[in-house]
């Protein structure tokens, strides 16, 4: 419920953490310094009513020059100090709320970090919090000293006469309401500008990573329609903001400054009608034109206060997300196996598995076939602990999944998948990340096993290659075999390999699965296969039709009894004949 969510400055302070001490003081100098700054003004009136009534002296004039002084140095030094300090919270609290989405990125299924577009991610932990830094450094001291400004020189008004201290605020109503006017929908409209600004950096990093296919295809930028319409939008909600809030904003601006047209007319006729001094006509024609400074800033504080909570707004949103919730304490393990209890599984609403139960046996190969949609990935997804399921039960070692640390299953098991990522960082160090602190020796025994070693030999600096430069140079089944380096390397007891070959050329596909054949040596493989030739002699196949398994068995009794499977594997026998393998 929307009422019991706590404010934009709570949930700020929420991070703050060991800095609260910190803000609280410096937002308490702040507002000492602007007292401070009443001085210089205080003096001013002293003096003015000194030399009208003809008691002003050198030492007074002195006196007062220099107390005037003082407390502009004593204000600039406490504004110095709020100044620094603010900073420093500000980027502590930047700090712990990028802790806390990094945090929170390594608890959400993994599922979620996977299909997120990598650019709302940079948006979230770069752009957003970013934003935050400068709204903040500056908003939290300045908003209590800005509005202790503008009270402490009303009072000093009130003080001398109250007449001219209500004309001094004569404006203020009137520039109220415009700002009021101006804040209108202020919320809901940032909120869509930042949703459009999201989107667009999001689509923007999709275009960029789809720069291949569009100039393949000899296409313009504004002909990725995604891309253009983002842009599209972004520019109309923008445009649509500001129109409504510019007029509102200047009638503000021109309308907040004008304390003269209350403090002049008034001040006259009071002077002429002999009630009110000359000095304390003067200083209340002065001092208010000092407070319209600070009030124009707390007028942009709460533009700044929306700017926030849209920002804090996204941070929430994804630190809500719930977070798959595993034991700290290593479980026991029996025989590295898999079963499957009539699990059922939705991403969103719509069930993708259906009751799908199924046990696999130590060191044998269990494949997954199936039309396309079926839910295969999904079940491999599962099965390296990147979702929880919907009901039902997936085991590992005869434990429940969600009864093994992450890190834990993560030591069990080799994920190998289709989009083979390799980091910016040398193809050694890339194959090392199987187990971190492998020698030399291992990784180029790992690279020889999964048939690399030859073709990162030919690289300029060999296992030095940065992997982005020699991105290019590698070809698809290359960098898979790269991939498959680093999990021979692990030497896990399960792997599963997610469509491992289906976009290897027939030469590379065989050098992966002669690859494939020495990770596997004596392990549990689960193999998501569109090539069924791959899969023929696996000890288990399971046929994955609209997310319930149709049929199950070996080749020879699957061709014999599950009119999809022979379906399927005349399809790909057609197809080798037509020239194509794919299934
Ligand atoms: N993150 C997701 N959110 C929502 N739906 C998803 C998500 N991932 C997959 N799906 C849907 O779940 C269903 C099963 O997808 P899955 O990738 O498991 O099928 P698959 O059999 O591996 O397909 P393919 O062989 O084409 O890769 C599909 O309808 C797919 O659109």
């Amino acid at each position: 419920m929307k009422s019991k969510e706590p404010g934009t400055i709570r949930q700020l302070f929420a991070f703050v953490g060991e800095s609260n001490g910190k803000m609280r003081l410096s937002i308490f100098l702040a507002v000492l310094g602007e007292l401070f700054g009443m001085g210089p003004f205080l003096m001013v009136a002293v003096l003015a009513d000194a030399l009208y009534q003809g008691t002003a002296t050198p030492t007074l004039v002195l006196f007062l020059c220099g107390g005037a002084a003082v407390c502009q140095i004593i204000k600039m030094l406490l504004t110095w100090r709020s100044s620094l300090m603010s900073h420093k919270t500000s980027f502590t609290i930047l700090k712990n709320i990028r802790e806390a989405i990094t945090d929170r990125m390594a608890k959400v299924p993994m599922g979620i970090m996977l299909e997120t577009p990598t650019g709302a991610f940079k948006n979230l932990i770069v752009d957003n919090v970013a934003k935050l830094e400068d709204s903040m450094a500056h908003f939290m001291p300045e908003l209590p000293s800005n509005i202790a400004a503008p009270l402490c020189s009303i009072l000093l008004i009130f003080l001398l006469d109250w007449r001219m201290g209500l004309a001094a605020l004569v404006t203020i109503p009137l520039g109220t309401l415009f700002f009021a006017a101006m804040m209108r929908g202020y919320g809901p409209r940032m909120e869509n500008y930042m949703r459009s600004a999201n989107e667009m950096n999001s689509t923007l990093v999709e275009y960029v990573n789809g720069i291949q296919v569009i100039k393949a295809f000899n296409r313009s930028a504004a002909s990725y329609g995604k891309y253009a319409d983002s842009v599209r939008y972004f520019h109309d909600s923008t445009m649509a903001w500001w129109s409504q809030c510019w007029l509102w904003n200047a009638a503000a601006r021109a309308v907040l400054p004008s304390t003269l047209l209350g403090t002049l007319p008034v001040g006259a006729w009071l002077y002429m009608e002999g009630s009110l001094s000359l000095p304390v006509f003067l200083v209340a024609l002065v001092v208010p034109l000092g407070f319209i400074a600070p009030l124009m800033k707390v007028s942009e504080a709460m533009e700044q206060v929306s700017m926030i909570k849209g920002n804090l707004e996204q941070v929430t949103t994804f630190l809500k997300t719930p977070e798959l919730v595993r034991p700290t304490e290593p479980a026991e393990l029996g025989e590295r196996c898999y079963q499957f209890e009539d699990v059922h599984f939705a991403y969103n609403e719509s069930e993708v598995l259906r009751g799908i139960s199924f046990q696999t046996q130590p060191g044998t190969m269990t494949a997954i076939v199936g039309t396309s949609g079926s839910g295969k990935s999904t079940i491999a997804k599962l099965m390296a602990g990147f979702w929880d399921v919907t009901s039902g039960t997936v085991r590992f070692g005869g434990q429940d999944i969600r009864n093994i640390p992450f890190g834990q299953l993560m030591d069990e098991i080799s994920y190998v998948a289709q989009d083979n990522f390799l980091f910016d960082k040398s193809i050694r160090e890339n194959i090392r990340m199987g187990i971190p602190d492998a020698s030399d020796g291992e990784v180029e025994a790992a690279a020889k096993a999964a048939n690399c070693h030859d073709f990162i030999m030919q690289l300029e600096q060999g296992y030095d290659t940065m992997a982005g430069d020699a991105g290019d140079r590698l070809s698809g089944g290359e960098r898979q075999r790269i991939t498959i380096a680093r999990a021979i390397l692990k030497q896990a007891s399960v792997i599963i390999l997610d469509e491992a070959t289906a976009y290897a050329d027939p030469e590379n596909e065989a050098l992966i699965q002669q690859a494939i054949s020495k990770l596997v040596a004596g392990k549990s493989l689960i193999v998501v296969a569109h090539r069924l030739n791959t899969i023929r002699n696996a000890d288990q196949i399971l046929v994955v039709a609209n997310g319930e398994i149709v049929g199950r068995g070996i080749q020879k009794e699957l061709l014999q009894n599950c009119p999809l499977y022979r379906k399927m594997w005349q399809d790909y026998a057609g197809s080798i004949e037509g020239g194509t393998e794919d299934v």
